[in-house]
């Protein structure tokens, strides 16, 4: 089931999230960020990693990949607004992309 963010939870994300180079669409309520790596297996990588994540906890990122580029676009269809499984899923990638990314 979605959660929705508390204002002031929401903010203090919002804040963090743009900081690490996500850009908030507030048309849409989505989050937004390109993931840029090395070659095509790294990005795969990262997607195969972040689809074990979303299968866990029922929450699918909206994304394309071009050889070793990632656009994600995260948003809780349910509710047609960001969600705590939205923040949760930006960090996990966010960490990852660290251990992976170029
Ligand atoms: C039944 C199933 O859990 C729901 O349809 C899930 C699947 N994945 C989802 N992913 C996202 N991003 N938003 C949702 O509302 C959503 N709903």
């Amino acid at each position: 089931m979605s959660v929705r963010l508390e204002a002031d939870e929401r903010d203090q994300s919002l804040r963090e999230l743009v900081e690490n180079g996500w850009t908030l669409n507030d048309v849409q309520d989505t989050i937004n960020k390109t993931f840029k790596f090395d070659d095509f297996n790294s990005a795969f990588g990262f997607m195969t990693r972040v689809a074990l994540l979303a299968e866990k906890l029922k929450h699918h990122p909206e994304w394309t990949n071009i050889y070793n580029k990632v656009d994600v676009k995260l948003t809780t269809h349910d509710l047609k607004a960001l969600s705590k499984s939205d923040v949760q899923m930006a960090l996990f990638m966010d960490h990852i992309y660290v251990t992976i990314g170029d």
